[in-house]
Parts: structure tokens; C-alpha cells; sequence
């Protein structure tokens, strides 16, 4: 159903043959994107002439409430396994909750601006209640736009992270430029600290968490990728490796077509946020 001449509405029957999700389409001349409105997700991006930025699972579910493999997922309030109470799902709740499509304009320069909103009324998961919006710009390149909102009476501690899994054609040879001397945090060791000496490889499982990154990192692999990041100081790369991702159902061969590196504030970058305080953040992908 076409809302506009740049955005129609579809689902993920429709559009993957497995229905459950509604979806949006936005088609211009400068790119095609795909976005899930659970977890405001941003399922594909293809600028035109260029190869597809985003990897998503031949084989993920679009069940409502169950968290789709690939594209962007936004993970938040906390990033991860819940410190606190590890029985609460891992990544926050905002991935698999439906959000509100708040707004859609096309600008002079032919990028199309999508608000996502969803309100969070503090519940037993989480027990402030935020808002988030989110800007997803798509022109030649992806943007995100976070602007999140602590709206309970008192301070609160949130972390977060787009969880971007990128297309590669093979993820053994790929490299990461842009973490180069930096702390980490190895989830493989028991989070044990340890520092990069040049690229980031991806040999078997790989999933660390580098805080107090820098702004831009390039994503070697033909027709390279370009992080670039305001106010989101952590980034984690991530690969399940072979072994790893025979477990995991959405995954299991297909491994090789990925890497994520995400972006947002985690770990010691947590953002503090006291009542009615917002924090906001941006991201650009381009390939
Ligand atoms: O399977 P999920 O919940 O989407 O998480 C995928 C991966 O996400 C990464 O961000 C984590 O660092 C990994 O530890 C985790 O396995």
C-alpha cells in the first residue's frame, strides 16, 4: 500500500514469503531500504549502484516478539546480558516491540527522513519509563538519529547499541580499521581486558567490546564500509565463528556473509540520565 511515491507499507509475507511483521519500503532514487516496525529495524539498505550494505538471515523468523537476524536491531535499555538479573532477555526490550511511524518527509536533496517513536511506561523488565526517537535517514548513505528521553521521576542507567550486521562476502577476510590500539573487553575470556595491535580480524568467534572508541572505522571487503559515529563511544565487533553459529538457528552456515560492528554506549559508556534528561546520538553507514 503506497503511503507516498517513496514509502509503501508491505509485510513480511508479502515481501520474504514468512508473514508476521509489518514492514516499510522506501524506494528513490537514491537508495531501497526495508524497515521492520517492530524494533524499528532497518531490515535493508541498497544505495543505488552499490552493493547491499546490510546482511539479513535467509533463515530468521518474523514472528511478532521474537527478535529478527540481520539489518539493524536497536538494542536498549541494556545492552546485552542484563547485569543485574540475567534471566531478563538479552539486548533490552525495544527490539521486539512495536514502534510508531511518527513521520516520513522527503528533503530538496531527495533523502527521506522516517521518526520512529516508542514510549516504554516502566514496567517489572525495566523500571524507568523513556522515550525514544529515532531518525533513519536514507539517501546515498544510512543515518540514525537517537534521541532517548529518561521520563521517570528519577535518574536512570541505560545502555545501548545499533547492532548493525554488514553484507561481506566473506567474513574471514575481512579487517576493521579505526580500533588500532585500543582497550577491549573479550566476551570470549570472561571479559578479560586486553588491547588491539592493528585491524580487527574475524578467525573463529570474535566478540568484544571497545570502550571509549574513536568516530570512524572502515570495514575492509570489496566495496568497503564507512562507520561514523557521534556521542557513541562503544563499539562491539562481533562473529560467531563456525563452531558458535552451528548452534544458533539463524545462523549456522551462513556466518560467513557477516560481521557486526555496533555502534552505541555500553559498559563503562552508559549513559547516566537523570529525570526528563535526554541524550542523544547519531550514526552514518555508507558503502
Ligand atoms: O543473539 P542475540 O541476542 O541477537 O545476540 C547476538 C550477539 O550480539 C553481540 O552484540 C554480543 O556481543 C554477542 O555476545 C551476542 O551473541
Amino acid at each position: 500500500m503506497a503511503v507516498h511515491d517513496y514509502l509503501s507499507r508491505t509485510d513480511s509475507g508479502t515481501l520474504y514469503g514468512k508473514p508476521g511483521l509489518d514492514l516499510l519500503v522506501v524506494e528513490t532514487g537514491l537508495c531501497r531500504a526495508v524497515i521492520s516496525l517492530q524494533g524499528a529495524q532497518v531490515l535493508e539498505f541498497t544505495a543505488t549502484g552499490r552493493a547491499p550494505l546490510l546482511w539479513l538471515s535467509p533463515v530468521t523468523s518474523f514472528e511478532p516478539g521474537a527478535a529478527v537476524r540481520g539489518g539493524v536491531p536497536l538494542c536498549l535499555p541494556w545492552f546485552g546480558e542484563n547485569r543485574k538479573d540475567p534471566s531478563k532477555p538479552k539486548h533490552g526490550l525495544v527490539r521486539t516491540q512495536l514502534w510508531e511511524l511518527a513521520g516520513s518527509d522527503v528533503r530538496a536533496d531527495g533523502v527521506v527522513e522516517l521518526e520512529l517513536r516508542f514510549q516504554h511506561p516502566g514496567d517489572a523488565l525495566f523500571a524507568a519509563s523513556f522515550d525514544c526517537a529515532l531518525k533513519i535517514g536514507l539517501g546515498d548513505s544510512l543515518t540514525f538519529d537517537l534521541a532517548l528521553t529518561n521520563t521517570a521521576e528519577s535518574a536512570a542507567e541505560y545502555s545501548w547499541a545499533l547492532h548493525s550486521y554488514f553484507a561481506v562476502d566473506d567474513v574471514n577476510a575481512v579487517e576493521v580499521d579505526g580500533l588500532d590500539g585500543g582497550e577491549f573487553l573479550d566476551k570470549t575470556r570472561g571479559f578479560a581486558r586486553d588491547r588491539l595491535e592493528g585491524v580487527q580480524t574475524f578467525a573463529g568467534e570474535v566478540d568484544r567490546v571497545f570502550e571509549q572508541a574513536g568516530a570512524r572505522q572502515v570495514i575492509h571487503t570489496p566495496n568497503p564500509i564507512v562507520a561514523e559515529s557521534d556521542n557513541c563511544h562503544t563499539v562491539i565487533t562481533w562473529n560467531p565463528g563456525a563452531e558458535l553459529a552451528a548452534t544458533i538457528g539463524d545462523i549456522g552456515a551462513h556466518y560467513r556473509g557477516f560481521v557486526c560492528v555496533e555502534h552505541g554506549n555500553a559498559f563503562a559508556d552508559s549513559w547516566q540520565l537523570e529525570a526528563g534528561e535526554t541524550a542523544n546520538a547519531r550514526l552514518k553507514l555508507s558503502r
